[in-house]
């Protein structure tokens, strides 16, 4: 069965080779606008779905996966900064807090009904200084990523801790996923 991952995202594909190297990227368009008012678990989910139902029209035959990572505090949503200004603005919100990243998931296989999932994770930062976070900004890796930060990069020196899941921050909850595919026998043995 062939797997179709619908993200332009290179964590997305980096993670999904953690579970099977059999698999074919297809970057899909998705209008990420969120419902006002609609709760932000279920808008994850929602643009999960949506892009794993655009690949799902180009690939009919395949397994589609689509997955949408936000980060939360107070209630709002962090999406991906438009530029470093807005980078630093996000994170001085997050700065010295605990916030959560939501992180949705969407398995459409070719025949039945589509898997989803939000995952919840707890992630605290460090009361970085100014210094640290101009030389963050500096490397350039706030501006492709939700909430302004890389878990797995440069970002891991503004982390205190986390409660959840580690690869659900980074932008796929691998485990679960290889669950959903393994029950949609979707991997080759072994
Ligand atoms: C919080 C966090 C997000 N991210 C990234 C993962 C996603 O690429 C991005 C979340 O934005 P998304 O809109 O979920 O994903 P995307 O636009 O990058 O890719 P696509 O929609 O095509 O799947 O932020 C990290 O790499 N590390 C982190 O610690």
């Amino acid at each position: 069965m062939r797997i179709i991952l619908a993200s332009a995202s290179p964590r997305r594909r980096e993670l999904l080779a953690l579970i099977t190297k059999e698999f074919t990227v297809y970057p899909v368009d998705a209008d990420e606008t969120l419902r006002p008012g609609a709760p932000l678990d279920a808008e994850v989910v929602r643009l999960s779905r949506l892009k794993a139902e655009a690949a799902r029209r180009m690939h009919p035959d395949a397994v589609c996966i689509g997955s949408d990572t936000m980060v939360t505090i107070d209630g709002l949503p962090l999406g991906k900064p438009a530029d470093v200004r807005q980078a630093a603005d996000m994170l001085r919100h997050l700065r010295g807090r605990t916030h959560e990243v939501l992180t949705g998931l969407a398995v459409l296989p070719p025949d039945g009904a589509a898997r989803t999932l939000c995952t919840r994770t707890r992630v605290t930062f460090r009361d970085f200084a100014e210094d640290e976070l101009a030389a963050y900004l500096a490397t350039g890796e706030p501006l492709d990523k939700a909430g302004a930060y890389g878990i797995q990069g440069r970002g891991a020196l503004l982390v205190a801790g986390i409660e959840g899941d580690y690869y659900s921050v980074m932008g796929l909850p691998v485990a679960p996923l290889y669950e959903v595919l393994r029950g949609l026998g979707a991997l080759r043995a072994g």
